[in-house]
C-alpha cells in the first residue's frame, strides 16, 4: 500500500449552541442561500441542543475503523478543520496519505467541492503531504450491503398487516438541478448513481418490490430549481394512492446528519402521522461492519485515477 495515513474528511457540524451560527455562515458563504432559510435551519440545530449528530458519527467511523495506519480526520466547514489537520500531518511527517470522503456520489457539493478543499488546505501548508481521494463507492458491495440490511430492518419493523405493500422511498440531498446536469464526466452522475445505488439495494432485500428515489433537504433561493419531488410531497401522493406504509432509506447519505433526524425523522414522519402512513426509516451505513471494512479494501485498491479537471464544476454563482 502506498499510503503512511487515512485522512476522514467530513463536512462537519456545531456541537454547541454557539457554534450553529458560525457553522452555518461557513457553509453558506457566497451561495446565495436566503437569510429565512438559514433561520428556518439554525432552528432545527438548536432544537437538537445545537449539536449535529455528523462529528460524533465521524469519531465513531474512525473508532470503529480497521486501518493499521494513523487516522486523521479534518472538516470542511467546523473543527476539526481540514487545513488544521493536514498541517498536524506535516508536522507528524505523513507524506502520502489516503482520503475517505464522507460522501458517496459525484456532484459539485459531494465530490468536486471536497477536492477543492483538499487543495485548499495542501496550498495552505508548505510541504503537505500528497493526499489521495479514494474512488466514489456508491455501488460497492460493503456500502450495499450495508444499506440492504439496515432496509431489512426497518421494512420488518412495519406492522405485518402492511409490510407486503409497504413502498421503498429511497432519499437523498436536493442539489439545484444544474449542478445535476453537470454532475460526473458525461452530466446527470449524482441521479444516475443513487438510481444505481437504490437498484442494488431492492435487488438484495426484495427483488421486484416498487421504489422510488425522492429529494430533501432543499436550500437556496426559490427561483433556482433543485431536484423534485420533495419526500414530503411525495409521501401525500403516495397516501393518495392508497399506498399504506413505506420505508424510507436516506441511501444519499452514509450517516446520521441533522438531514436525516430532523427532515426525515420528525418532518416527514410527523406527516406520515397525520396521514395515517407508517412509516419506518431505515439506518444510515454509519458503523455498519461492512461499510467499516469497505474502507480497508478501497484503500487496498490501485490508487484511483483522479476526476478530470472539468467533471462536477462549480456552479456559476451571480453574487
Ligand atoms: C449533495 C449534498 C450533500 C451530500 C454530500 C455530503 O455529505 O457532503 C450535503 C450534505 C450535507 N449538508 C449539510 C448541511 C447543510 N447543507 C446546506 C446547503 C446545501 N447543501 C447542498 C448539497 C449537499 N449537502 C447544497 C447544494 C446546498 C446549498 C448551498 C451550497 O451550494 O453549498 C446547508 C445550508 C442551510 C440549508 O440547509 O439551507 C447546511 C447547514 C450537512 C451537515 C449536516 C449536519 O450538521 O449534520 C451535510 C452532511
Ligand atoms: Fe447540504
Amino acid at each position: 500500500m502506498p499510503y503512511d495515513a487515512l485522512l476522514v474528511v467530513s463536512f462537519g457540524g456545531p456541537e454547541k449552541p454557539a457554534d450553529v451560527m458560525p457553522f452555518l455562515e461557513n457553509v453558506v458563504r457566497g451561495r446565495g442561500v436566503p437569510r429565512e432559510r438559514l433561520l428556518e435551519v439554525e432552528a432545527h440545530y438548536q432544537g437538537f441542543g445545537g449539536v449535529s449528530p455528523i462529528n460524533q458519527q465521524c469519531r465513531d467511523l474512525i473508532d470503529a475503523l480497521d486501518v493499521d495506519l494513523p487516522i486523521y480526520w479534518g472538516n470542511r466547514n467546523w473543527h476539526p478543520f481540514l487545513e488544521d489537520t493536514v498541517r498536524q500531518m506535516k508536522a507528524d511527517g505523513v507524506r502520502k496519505t489516503a482520503a475517505f470522503v464522507t460522501a458517496a456520489y459525484s456532484s459539485y457539493s459531494s465530490c468536486r467541492q471536497y477536492l477543492d478543499d483538499i487543495a485548499r488546505a495542501r496550498a495552505a501548508v508548505p510541504g503537505a503531504p500528497e493526499i489521495v481521494k479514494l474512488r466514489h463507492y456508491y455501488d460497492h458491495p460493503g456500502f450495499i450491503a450495508a444499506m440492504a440490511d439496515h432496509t431489512r430492518a426497518a421494512l420488518d419493523a412495519l406492522p405485518p398487516a402492511v409490510r407486503d405493500t409497504a413502498r421503498f422511498v429511497f432519499t437523498a440531498h436536493s442539489i439545484p438541478v444544474s449542478m445535476a446536469r453537470s454532475a460526473g464526466p458525461a452530466g446527470g452522475a449524482y441521479e444516475a448513481q443513487l438510481r444505481k445505488a437504490a437498484a442494488l439495494v431492492t435487488e438484495q432485500v426484495d427483488a421486484g418490490r416498487p421504489w422510488d428515489l425522492v429529494w430533501q433537504s432543499r436550500s437556496g433561493p426559490p427561483s433556482v430549481p433543485w431536484l423534485e419531488p420533495d419526500v414530503c410531497d411525495h409521501l401525500e401522493a403516495l397516501h393518495e394512492d392508497g399506498v399504506r406504509a413505506v420505508v424510507v432509506v436516506p441511501i444519499g447519505f452514509v450517516s446520521d446528519h441533522m438531514e436525516v433526524v430532523y427532515d426525515l425523522d420528525v418532518e416527514a414522519a410527523t406527516l406520515a402521522e397525520k396521514l395515517g402512513m407508517a412509516l419506518s426509516r431505515a439506518a444510515t451505513a454509519g458503523t455498519h461492519p461492512r461499510f467499516v471494512s469497505m474502507v480497508s479494501e478501497l484503500m487496498a485498491e490501485p490508487e484511483p485515477v483522479p476526476c478530470a479537471a472539468t467533471c462536477c464544476p462549480a456552479p456559476i454563482r451571480r453574487s
